[in-house]
């Protein structure tokens, strides 16, 4: 009950808060409305009483009073709806912004990698879209209840037992309540199929990976898979649904027992003649109407209950996702860095697995160095390159960037000092000079800026093949937009990484992948030219992951990763010389080019 209080005051507050005038007057309308439903009946009732006492004057009277509460209650449930509509439009907005805000507010990314909260997000993106029900079942429930008090204080006149009928109305209330509950859980538990049916079928339709999906011919795998998930997940909601159908009968039937026994009542007073024929009337459409009062209680309470359950969830992703507030007081990054980074017996888990992926990891990055991190698949080199950029903590172990601890820097600050180029980037469909602008929000649309970055990224040619330059919107979002291959996406997604030119720490992890090694070797040696020219300045580290041996042998310091330890580190020639894994692996790609 808590949770559903708490969800429609969240919801009528939130109306209110956007748009107060309109929140007033659907309320005003759908309450109108529904009390009308309830004169109709005792209008119908006057109206019979003065035809059969023959007072035709009256009889018209109140046939008008009939035609009006019938018209009101028609027309204003129409009006209303006009009047929510927009508000349900702006309310689904705003919750869309707050998953939004909650999904990218945190410090780390831990929330993401959580089966359990990664079911909540998937249930959160579907309960988003039954907003406008849900402030559509308020809204109605306040005009309800209105309607059902006038009802209970027409049926008391009649004869006080009648207002058994609305008590009679708790079992079928409380029958969808326990129904909603059984729908609850079983959405919930079916969430795990229906996301990855849902992946399975973004990747099918994706133009992205059209090609690859008709070259491995693999659309009838995929069609069969997505076959398989939706079944599971559509099984465990079809019995959920069987069972909920059950409940909310057995509810309702106590209801219509009580409809029975309270009609024959009346019925029995008038044959008695304790009661005219306009109160059989009177009670007949009353008591329908509390049938259809229950009916609709239930399922608004049912609309209201998912949406207080969409709030509840988000309530607790955002507590999970923000989690308890830090005692100590933050400090900040230094203004240059003098000594580096160190890390001091790093270990990492990822959340919800029980392997280490990173072991014993004690390592120094020296000031203003450019640092290349190598090894195979899997070593270890991107979640090394994740715990500096600080997304996870370490699980045991500390990262000291000159000799302060990270886990007590303001992760911000610490942020907005770091540059980054993914291999995974994200194609922003903007216009080309904000998609590499947002590497920098304050100069996002700074032309120079943005054309210095794209220099320093090997990409000062890119807007040149654009038909409208920097400002051609880019991707399908528009109908002009101009559509880019893999490489020239990813020269800007480095651009973007560039924005900021005096980084403490710039991250690189494998962000030139679809460019040839000759392009990406002639990046490497303007970007390190660069980054020394700015370490003079700042102490900034440039820490880089690639598979390119030609790249690599460029940097002050190599780590080579394997197993989840560090298990070389040095320069080029000295690793060569050691002739361990890093000589191993050189002489392997060395070998291939030749
Ligand atoms: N989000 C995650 N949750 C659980 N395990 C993960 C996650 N990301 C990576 N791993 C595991 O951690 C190990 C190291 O992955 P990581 O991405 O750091 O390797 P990598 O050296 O960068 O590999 P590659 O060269 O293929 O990019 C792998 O065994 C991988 O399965």
């Amino acid at each position: 009950m808590k949770v559903l209080l708490t969800g429609a005051w969240t919801m009528i507050a939130t109306a209110w808060r956007l748009n107060p005038r309109k929140t007033a007057l659907a309320v005003v309308l759908m309450t109108a409305g529904a009390v009308a439903a309830p004169l109709l009946a005792a209008a119908l009732g006057w109206m019979t009483r003065e035809v059969v006492a023959g007072t035709p004057g009256r009889a018209v009277l109140a046939g008008v009073a009939v035609a009006v509460s019938a018209v009101l209650v028609l027309a204003l449930a129409h009006f209303a709806h006009l009047a929510y509509y927009e508000l349900s439009e702006l309310a689904e907005l705003d919750f869309d912004e707050r998953v939004i805000e909650v999904s990218n507010g945190s410090a780390g990314i831990e929330h993401h990698e959580r089966a359990e909260d990664a079911d909540t997000w998937t249930v959160l993106r579907q309960e988003g879209r039954q907003f406008r029900t849900g402030l559509e079942a308020l809204l109605n429930g306040v005009g309800l209840v209105l309607a059902v008090v006038l009802t209970a204080v027409l049926l008391a006149v009649q004869n006080p037992l009648l207002l058994l009928l609305p008590v009679a109305a708790v079992p079928p209330l409380l029958a969808g309540r326990v129904a909603e509950r059984v729908l609850d859980r079983a959405r919930t538990a079916t969430a795990e199929p229906t996301r990855a049916a849902l992946n399975l079928f973004h990747l099918a339709t994706s133009a992205r990976l059209a090609g690859e999906l008709r070259v491995s011919g693999v659309r009838d795998e995929l069609r069969a898979r997505h076959d398989r998930l939706w079944s599971r997940a559509t099984r465990g909601l079809w019995r959920a649904h069987l069972t909920a159908t059950w409940v909310r009968a057995a509810g309702q039937v106590v209801f219509a027992l009580a409809y029975i026994g309270g009609v024959l009542l009346v019925v029995r007073d008038a044959i008695a003649g304790r009661r005219g024929v306009g109160d059989v009337v009177l009670v007949i459409v009353l008591a329908a109407q509390v049938n259809q009062q229950v009916a609709t209680a239930v399922a608004l309470l049912q609309d209201l209950q998912r949406m207080a359950g969409a709030y509840r969830r988000l309530t607790e992703v955002t507590a999970s996702v923000t989690g308890p507030a830090t005692a100590a007081p933050l400090h900040a990054p230094p203004a240059r860095l003098r000594d580096g980074i160190d890390l001091a017996g790093v270990a990492f888990t990822y959340p919800g697995t029980d392997v280490p992926v990173l072991r014993d990891v004690d390592l120094h990055l020296p000031a203003g160095a450019t640092v290349a991190i190598v090894g195979e698949n899997g070593a270890g080199k991107s979640t090394l390159v994740k715990l500096l950029c600080g997304f996870y903590r370490p699980s045991a172990g500390r990262i000291l960037v000159d000799g302060a601890d990270l886990r007590g820097m303001a992760v911000d600050e610490w942020r907005a000092r770091i540059a980054a180029g993914f291999q995974d980037f994200v194609r922003y469909e903007f216009t080309a000079r904000h998609v590499v602008g947002l590497g920098d929000l304050p100069r996002l649309s700074s032309e120079p800026a943005v054309r210095a970055a794209l220099a320093r990224a090997g990409a000062a040619g890119v807007p040149d093949d654009l038909p409208d330059g920097l400002s051609t919107p880019l991707g399908k979002s528009y109908a002009d937009g101009a559509e880019l291959s893999g490489g020239q996406w990813q020269k800007l997604a480095l651009g973007r990484a560039m924005m900021r030119e005096a980084p403490l720490l710039l991250v690189l992890d494998e962000p030139t992948s679809a460019l040839d090694p000759e392009a990406e070797h002639v990046l490497f040696q303007r970007y390190a030219d660069h980054a020394k020219r700015v370490a003079g300045r700042t102490g900034g580290i440039t820490v880089f992951v690639s598979h390119r041996f030609s790249t690599v042998r460029m940097a002050d310091l190599i780590i080579v990763v394997g197993g989840g330890r560090v298990v070389e580190t040095g320069d080029h020639a000295a690793l060569t010389a050691r002739g361990g894994l890093y000589a191993e692996l050189f002489a392997l790609q060395a070998k291939a080019y030749s």
